[in-house]
């Protein structure tokens, strides 16, 4: 994040301090502009960028079959409230002509699709649609178990409710028993 627009999130949070009743003077507190541009800084960092770039294109045996990473966590700003949500997400694809991508970079591709302001529905989408554009597997599915913090602390403070949201493309849209097999495995069914 360039400079200037640090220091602009450093002035926003000094005005919300003060509009909220505190004393932005206050010898605890007077770090906390500036912290929470770095914080910022970093759960932020994706915003506005649209195709996933870090990965490479490795080759396995041509029937390979389904890969799934499971219980990958996931932290993330929703749009409405500037408030977190976070929970778990689990990726599975089903390689075509051999194409996989390294392990590491489905965890990387959930942090690219939440280090932004956003809705769990919009980051389970973006996940299955890059996976589908980077490598054209016979299918994705993604699927995010999430809590809400603005359902929680605020609004109507209902605490450990769960939100589910998933996505098949392909062969796990078409096919029943492996739509199953992917349920089965992450506790959904
Ligand atoms: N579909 C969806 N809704 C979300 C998500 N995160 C937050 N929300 C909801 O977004 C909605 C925003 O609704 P508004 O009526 O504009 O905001 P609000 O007056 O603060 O709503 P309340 O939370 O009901 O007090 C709320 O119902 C939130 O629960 C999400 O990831 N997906
Ligand atoms: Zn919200």
């Amino acid at each position: 994040m360039i400079e200037k627009n640090k220091k602009k999130i450093e002035n926003a949070v000094h005005d919300i301090i003060e509009a909220i009743g505190d004393d932005p003077k206050r010898p605890s507190i007077q770090e906390t502009p500036a912290r929470v541009a770095t914080a910022y800084e970093e759960i932020f960092a994706e915003t506005g960028k649209q195709h996933f770039e870090d990965y490479k294109i490795f080759n396995v045996a041509e029937n390979a079959g389904m890969v799934l990473v499971q219980d990958i966590p996931f932290y993330s700003m929703c749009e409405h409230h500037i408030l977190p949500f976070f929970g778990t997400v689990n990726v599975a694809y089903v390689p075509q002509n051999g194409k996989i991508i390294g392990l590491s970079k489905i965890p990387r591709l959930v942090d690219f699709a939440s280090h932004r302001p956003s809705v769990q529905e919009n980051i389970t989408v973006m996940i299955a649609d890059e996976l589908q554009r980077i490598l054209n597997p016979k299918g994705v599915a993604v699927s995010i178990s999430a809590r809400h913090m603005c359902m929680e602390m605020r609004g109507i403070n209902k605490s450990g409710l769960f939100t589910y949201t998933n996505k098949f493309l392909g062969t796990f849209a078409d096919d029943h028993e492996l739509k199953n097999e992917f349920l089965q495995q992450t506790h959904q069914r």
